[in-house]
């Protein structure tokens, strides 16, 4: 269990490439002519600064840790200050930090900038100053990261802050993550499509996702959580054990942000004591909580959602057993991931 919040800061989370989320609902969308959106909204963006607002908004110390610049990094850092989020940025000299157009229209689509340069020594800069963090405190990685730096970006943090008795939880795409399985991270938690380019494979549901799930365990990551949308989400636990849950019911509004909802409640309720499954479901609820919100959950929606998923586990028990029964008898998929 971690420390709480008497002492010092806990979770740190790390966003190499922080966005300004704009946000546009066009009615139509017709490539290559004029699109007008009908209203729009504008949100700090990047996973562990998602991370970070869910976190502070289910009463967990955390800080957010990155690399911003321009006139975006300003207001990114102002919005965070005013919202109550304690964060600890290095500023680049030149670069903007990025704006991620999401338009939500029919379905969504999404054009995430590349980032700014982030020169070596900006990076040594953040790494210094991740030389405050403690026994016991969590880094969360997470994110894709500026093209200007390599793929063992998370790892090279990792090993730089190796043998501090500090956790680690990683959520990044690709070979960000599977660079920085050795460094054995306390949880991992890829969505079923990125699980399926890992293997090469298209699992979609939490049952399809477990034998993968299984590979990352072995290579290194004590829990690996995968969530797949619409069907549910599956842990393989640190002990080797499989769990799925299902979303409460909810009605989608913008899932952006509903994967680091699910870190952000999968870590709280671990460090409230609570067991695997109880943690899987409350991240369940945390993501389906954001999903069917305009930008990141509340906690009366969490606690809502919370409230109505064990109706929906009852009524689905037994499909749930057979579905985890079929996981233990099948037979190991190969470890292909030496390819990336
Ligand atoms: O380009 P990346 O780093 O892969 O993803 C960035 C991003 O899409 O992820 C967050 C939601 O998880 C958004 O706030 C942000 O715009």
């Amino acid at each position: 269990m971690n420390k709480t919040y008497g002492e010092i800061l806990l979770i740190y989370t790390v966003t190499l490439n922080p966005a300004i989320d704009y946000v546009m609902h066009p009615l139509t969308l017709d490539m290559g002519f004029t699109n007008r959106s009908s209203h729009e909204e504008i949100y700090c963006g990047g996973n562990g600064i998602n991370i970070a607002g869910i976190l502070n908004e289910l009463g967990v110390a955390n800080t957010a840790l990155g690399i911003c610049g321009g006139f975006t990094g300003d207001y990114l850092i102002r919005t965070l200050q005013s919202q109550g989020i304690s964060c600890n940025f290095v500023r680049l000299d030149k670069g903007d930090t990025r704006i991620n157009v999401k338009l939500n229209g029919i379905v969504m689509s999404i054009v995430n900038g590349m980032g700014p340069t982030i020169p070596q020594r900006k990076l040594d800069e953040l790494l210094q100053r991740m030389d405050m963090i403690r026994e016991g405190d969590t880094v969360v990685l997470t994110g894709s990261i500026p093209k200007s730096l390599p793929d063992t970006t998370y790892d090279m943090i990792m090993n730089h802050l190796a043998g501090r008795g500090i956790r680690f939880v990683v959520d990044a795409p690709g070979t960000l993550l599977v660079r920085a399985l050795g460094a054995k991270p306390f949880l991992i938690k890829p969505n079923n499509h990125e699980v399926g380019r890992l293997f090469d494979e298209k699992p979609e549901t939490p049952e399809e996702c477990l034998p993968f799930a299984r590979i990352l365990h072995d290579r290194g990551a004590a829990n690996v959580l995968v969530s797949c949308g619409k069907y549910g989400s599956a842990l393989l636990d640190e002990h080797g054990r499989e769990h799925i849950t299902m979303v409460p019911p909810c009605k989608l509004v913008n899932a952006t942000g509903a994967g680091d909802s699910m870190v952000a409640g999968f870590i709280a309720k671990i460090d409230e004591g609570a067991d695997y499954a109880t943690a899987l479901n409350f991240a369940s609820c945390c993501g389906s909580a954001t999903a069917s919100s305009k930008y990141l959950a509340n906690r009366a929606t969490i606690d809502k959602l919370y409230a109505s998923l064990g109706a929906v586990l009852e009524e689905h028990k037994e499909e749930i057993e057979a579905a985890l029964e079929r996981v233990r008898k099948a037979d190991r998929y190969a470890d292909t991931l030496d390819k990336h």
